[in-house]
């Protein structure tokens, strides 16, 4: 097959099926396959741009694509209809601020709620996309999982990009920057590598603990950190944990994380769980009563991915049911993912519940048999009242046959020892505590 209309026709179906629908409606679709001659291929796309971009981003993928259809090795050429100068100016900022970036269209300021427990970090960010490169660089952003730091960090890019639409905004996870790396190590393409990260006026990456361990992106990011602070451009990081916290993380690096802001995000206050319950039930156009939110945001504290995936869940089985929502609809739904807190729990309880899972009494809790059988239940038991109850190390001792409380610390500390590592005690830890919340529930 040597017909050029042809390969690209075929070429085209496997484009499609390895580029997300936006990048192939955008580049791919608008290449025109020009000629076939010797070992080369021409397409053409309608300007310097683009051809830029595919250049950039896709040429090995359309030659890996090609050599699949035709089994020859061809070198593909791009070629701009439009010299650059011909494109009018308004359709070149309409390139650039569609298409240049790779941001989550839903993670906006608009839609991010603000909240005692993110308040500095949404005020640094802020501050930093009004004035990029100048207010704080780099701006690091740290909290725990789901808490809403990428969430901020595409905000930052947004905000930039609708302000100044030819900055060049880069966001990438430090995933991603490793596997990009990484390849561009084994095919010799690191010009373009460094290229792609350092060309830029924005870089915002995602995740930085991903560097623990890794000495070659290390180095590499050093690089690409300083050609970007060196030329005034902005940085913007997130991570889970504090610099100094990121094993092995190179001191040159922890300290240049360290020369902008570092702004925090804890887990939000029931108020805030509320207000962003509330947004995205709005978000997703469902009438969801108060008293389902208050309830689901009572119930998941310290993850807003989960406590967004609780709403979700609730909406979509009351329409997939075509049932109303409400209160009891949401505790049916969420049952699995919500577990009754274990309150009010008295060591008579743990005695109990012990006692009926290993099948012994009580009193041979409380007594003096020292054998495996009784010596280790006797010991979850300590564990147990020491974690759920407020009873102190004495009492504990006391309420266990009076024992010493330096028996019953030492008892703990085997326990929680073994929890992490005994299979068969974590087992019966969990199934104890499950006894313990249901017989909890149903009182
Ligand atoms: N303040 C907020 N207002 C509205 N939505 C929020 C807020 N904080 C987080 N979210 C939402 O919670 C979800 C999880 O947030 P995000 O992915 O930004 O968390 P993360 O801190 O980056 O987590 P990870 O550590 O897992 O990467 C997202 O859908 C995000 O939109």
């Amino acid at each position: 097959m040597d017909d050029i209309k042809s390969i690209w026709e075929e070429a085209l179906s496997y484009l499609s099926l390895e580029i997300s629908r936006p990048g192939f409606e955008t580049w791919i679709k608008t290449l025109k396959p020009l000629t076939l001659e010797g070992s080369k291929i021409v397409l053409q796309t309608p300007n310097k741009f683009s051809k830029d971009w595919l250049e950039e981003y896709y040429l090995p993928l359309i030659e890996e694509v090609i050599r699949k259809v035709t089994q020859k090795d061809f070198k593909v050429e791009i070629l701009a209809e439009e010299k650059e100068e011909n494109i009018p100016e308004d359709k070149k900022v309409e390139y650039l601020s569609t298409s240049y970036n790779n941001l989550n269209p839903k993670y906006t300021f608009d839609t991010f709620v603000v909240g005692d427990s993110n308040r500095f970090a949404h005020a640094a960010a802020l501050a930093v996309s009004q004035n990029p490169g100048k207010a704080y660089n780099p701006l690091l952003i740290y909290g725990g999982v789901g808490l809403g730091k990428t969430h901020l960090i595409h905000a930052i890019g947004h905000s930039i990009q609708e302000k100044y639409p030819k900055a060049r905004v880069v966001y990438a996870s430090m995933e991603k920057f490793t596997v990009e790396l990484i390849d561009a190590i084994k095919e010799d393409g690191m010009t373009k590598f460094r290229n792609r990260y350092r060309n830029i006026d924005v870089l915002l990456i995602d995740d930085i603990q991903f560097l623990a361990g890794k000495e070659r992106t290390q180095e590499e990011f050093f690089y690409t950190f300083n050609a970007l602070y060196e030329a005034g451009k902005q940085i913007v990081l997130t991570s889970d944990r504090v610099p100094k916290e990121i094993p092995t993380l190179e001191d040159r690096l922890r300290s240049r994380f360290e020369w902008g802001l570092i702004a925090d995000i804890q887990p939000p206050d029931l108020e805030t769980r509320i207000a962003i319950l509330k947004k995205k039930a709005e978000a997703e156009k469902a009438k969801v009563p108060d008293e389902v939110i208050e309830f689901i945001a009572s119930q998941i504290q310290s993850n807003i991915r989960e406590l967004e995936g609780a709403l979700i869940r609730t909406i979509a089985f009351a329409s997939l049911n075509n049932m109303p929502i409400n209160l009891e609809l949401a505790k049916t739904v969420l049952k699995d993912i919500i577990q009754p807190q274990i309150k009010n729990i008295t060591i008579q309880n743990i005695l109990q519940a012990v006692a009926e899972y290993f099948n012994i009494t009580v009193e041979q809790l409380k007594g003096k048999g020292r054998s495996q059988e009784i010596a280790v239940p006797r010991q979850i038991a300590m564990y147990l009242a020491r974690t759920l109850t407020d009873l102190s190390l004495p009492k504990i001792g006391e309420e266990l046959g009076g024992r010493d409380h330096t028996t019953v610390l030492h008892a703990y500390e085997k326990i929680q020892e073994l929890y992490q590592t005994d299979l068969s005690i974590k087992k019966a830890i969990q199934d104890i505590q499950n006894r313990l919340r249901n017989s909890n529930s149903n009182s």
